[in-house]
């Protein structure tokens, strides 16, 4: 299954994204004590933390937190996925969730990625992660976590974490999960945001038959998109729901 909803600015995708997500995370904690969230860079954690931050019925110190990718780079690097979350929502909250980050290995992607790999089965128990929730972003290209159009690692069916040295978008040396995880996931919500994201948006959701890396998700629960109507500018009316 997957929803489509639309929010007329930034601020309003925010609200709902908040809503949606609290939810996520109450209905976890209730039925397993904890709530496993995968989260991505890029613009998707100042969007999900804008109003999350702020609300008090969240229970934080029950989230484990992973990235869906993240890049070789150290944590308090401009380009970390993790100090982009760090700085929208981790230092504005009190309670501390559980929180899993690369480890140092510069940029040596394959070390990073086995360590990483390591802490998924030392947090799952070795059995194949199902996240409560993925939380993925759509580059312009059709990307999500470190998965590009065209790469090989889009065929990658038994590691959970990859590492990848050519990222077509910088910095070349990444981790990323891979379909095999992505796909076990309970729930995958994709969030995007902006004009420029129009076209792209258009083709993933209206024309299937491209298999670009963001129409590969298919997780075992639903996908939700939670995009504005700058980014749902060029979609059909039957694809769009309101929140
Ligand atoms: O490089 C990355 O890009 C994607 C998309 O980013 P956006 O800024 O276009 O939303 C992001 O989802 C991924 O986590 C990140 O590493």
């Amino acid at each position: 299954m997957s929803v489509t909803y639309t929010f007329p600015t930034t601020d309003a995708l925010s609200d709902g994204l908040n809503d949606f997500v609290a939810k996520r995370s109450s209905e976890a904690i209730a039925d397993h004590g904890a709530f496993t969230v995968a989260v991505s860079g890029g613009s998707l954690p100042k969007l999900l933390s804008k109003e999350l931050r702020q609300n008090s019925n969240v229970d934080f110190s029950k989230w484990v937190i992973f990235w869906a990718d993240e890049r070789c780079v150290p944590l308090d690097d401009a380009d970390s996925n993790y100090r982009e979350l760090k700085t929208h929502l981790l230092d504005a909250i009190d309670s501390k969730p559980e929180i899993h980050t690369i480890g140092a290995f510069g940029k040596d992607a394959e070390k990073a990625a086995v360590d990483y790999e390591q802490q998924l089965k030392g947090y799952f128990k070795g059995e194949l992660p199902a996240f409560d929730l993925i939380l993925l972003g759509m580059g312009p290209d059709g990307h999500c976590c470190s998965l590009f159009p065209g790469h090989p690692l889009l065929n990658e069916t038994s590691r959970w974490v990859a590492p990848i040295t050519d990222s077509p978008k910088p910095p070349p040396e990444r981790i990323t999960l891979t379909y095999p995880v992505v796909n076990n996931a309970k729930a995958v919500a994709f969030v995007t945001a902006g004009e420029g994201k129009q076209d792209m948006l258009q083709q993933i959701l209206e024309q299937p038959q491209l298999s670009l890396p963001c129409q590969r998700v298919k997780p075992n629960g639903p996908v939700f998109w939670f995009v504005d109507d700058a980014a749902a500018g060029k979609l059909q009316k039957q694809t769009i729901s309101k929140y």
